[in-house]
């Protein structure tokens, strides 16, 4: 599926990704957990192209992908819904979904059914000013419009960033039932109650490389999670 193995990354002389190594599994959600500053947007963005490695090598379905281009990448099914929702305000929620489409051509109905049945609320506010819409529903809609690209492996930067606990519940819903629907999801997060709802494996970063992946119930009962996300000492 998507590999990536030692991974550098940064920011002019900043070294921000230090050799990180991660492989997903096809039609899997893999949550990575990791504090502020870790890099883990810095992750995304190097994945799907938007920051160029500086060492290491990402691969998809055997195909050296490390120096494509973002537009390229999107055109393989490797889709970021970056951080902190970037809707377009002054557009209405359908003309924000007909942008994802973008690389097909003109949506047809059956794309924008599709989105609909998956989040309801769209369709009731489909005529709305994407500006309009609360945080929750902003979220809901650049996931969706990430969607309409029919994307296969999905990058998710902090969805849970700035919504309120029952937001955070519809999202993590809305994205365990794209995950179950196939796509291959990879969410960076540190809020600990999503990644608990969504990830069937857990990758926890630290000092800009995986320290510690595995199937979720192990990794996230282990001590370094619960030591570090709950305060526990066991
Ligand atoms: N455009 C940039 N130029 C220079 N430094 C940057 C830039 N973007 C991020 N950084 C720095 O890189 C480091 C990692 O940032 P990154 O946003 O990847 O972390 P993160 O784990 O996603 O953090 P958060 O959870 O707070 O979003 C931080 O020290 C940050 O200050």
């Amino acid at each position: 599926m998507l590999n990536i193995e030692g991974l550098g990354a940064g920011y002019g002389k900043m070294t921000i990704l230090h050799g990180l190594s991660l492989s997903l599994h096809p039609r899997t959600a893999t949550v990575i957990l990791g504090p502020n500053g870790v890099g883990k947007t810095t992750l995304c963005r190097t994945v799907s192209g938007l920051i160029r490695a500086t060492r290491g090598r990402i691969s998809f379905e055997g195909r050296d992908i490390t120096g494509a281009s973002p537009a390229a990448r999107v055109r393989a099914g490797i889709v970021q819904v970056p951080e902190g929702r970037q809707v377009f305000p002054d557009l209405t929620v359908r003309e924000n979904l007909r942008l994802g489409a973008f690389v097909h051509g003109m949506p047809d109905q059956d794309a924008f059914d599709r989105i609909y049945a998956l989040f309801p609320i769209l369709l009731q506010r489909q005529s709305q000013k994407a500006g309009l819409l609360s945080g929750g529903e902003q979220q809901m809609l650049a996931l969706a419009r990430a969607l309409m690209t029919r994307p296969r492996v999905l990058l998710l930067d902090e969805p849970s960033q700035g919504l309120a606990p029952m937001a955070v519940e519809l999202i993590g819903h809305a994205i365990k039932q794209v995950a179950e629907s196939g796509v291959t999801v990879l969410m960076v997060e540190q809020n600990l109650k999503l990644a608990e709802m969504v990830a069937q494996r857990v990758a926890i970063m630290e000092h800009g490389a995986c320290t510690l992946e595995g199937p979720a119930n192990e990794v996230l009962s282990s001590d370094a999670v619960q030591n570090a996300y709950l305060g526990k000492k066991r």
